[in-house]
């Protein structure tokens, strides 16, 4: 089952003091299945962050279509869907993960997991197990579960934001650069994280500056510069799509 078809996707930008309007990206076209990982690589400045930005809708799209495949309302163009219906997407099916934390201040990692459990209507004491089953699946120390995460490490910030992420199960997962401040060891664990949703079926979308934690990693590599998508079989051969 495809999971999201992108195509001829575009997106400007208007620069106002110079009353201009500046072309990010045009003419992407690609496609995932379901369970699938396509990673996106290219320079600083290509335009891999607005692709997932466009996705999420953070961005709105101003050229072309973002197919998904939703469970709740079949297939649906993200560029032209209702901010009522992207809320609900972004509450129940899909979920984004950078390397920043941006969260409501005053609340601890825990309350943070289990906030994002109460919202999809769960009880408090199904958040409150879950959210203890999450922290301790992506290692969050357990002694950094009732205290605000504004101090913790960048590892740490990523493992609980991945952690209110997956959470809710969703079924496509963007990552937005999120090995973009970590140290090798930090990098080694991001790489077992994603093995994991990988494991549980979790279509995934990717940016990893990284080309080499990428390496037997993804289904497909996305070029920005070619713009084309590279088919790669896990064993490592490669031949484009
Ligand atoms: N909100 C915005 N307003 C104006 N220009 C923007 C905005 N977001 C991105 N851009 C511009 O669009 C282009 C693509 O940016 P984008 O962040 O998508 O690139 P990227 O490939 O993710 O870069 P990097 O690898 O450095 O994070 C850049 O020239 C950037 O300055």
């Amino acid at each position: 089952m495809t999971m999201i078809e992108i195509k001829d996707f575009g997106k400007r930008f208007s620069i106002h003091h110079l009353e201009e309007t500046m072309q990010a990206v045009e003419g992407i076209d690609f496609c995932l299945e379901e369970g699938e990982f396509i990673g996106i690589v290219g320079k600083s400045g290509s335009g891999k962050s607005t692709i997932l930005k466009s996705i999420y809708r953070t961005y709105l799209p101003d050229e072309g279509s973002i197919q998904y495949n939703s469970k709740q309302f079949g297939k649906i163009d993200l560029a032209r869907a209702t901010e009522r219906e992207i809320l609900f997407l972004r509450k129940y099916e899909i979920g984004y993960v950078s390397q920043f934390l941006n969260v409501m201040p005053r609340a601890t990692s825990r309350q943070l997991v289990e906030r994002a459990l109460l919202e999809m209507g769960e009880t408090e004491e199904v958040a409150r197990l879950e959210a203890e089953q999450a922290l301790t699946h992506f290692e969050l120390d357990r002694k950094l579960w009732d205290t605000y995460p504004t101090t913790f490490s960048g590892g740490e910030k990523l493992r609980l934001n991945i952690a209110m992420a997956t959470v809710k199960k969703p079924r496509l997962l963007l990552l937005d650069e999120p090995t973009a401040s970590l140290d090798q060891q930090s990098k080694i664990k991001v790489r077992e994280i994603i093995e994991k949703l990988r494991a549980d079926g979790t279509t995934l979308v990717g940016i990893f500056h990284d080309i080499e934690f990428m390496e037997g990693l993804c289904d497909q590599v996305f070029h920005m510069e070619s713009k084309r998508p590279i088919r790669k079989m896990l064993a490592g051969s490669i031949h484009e799509s």
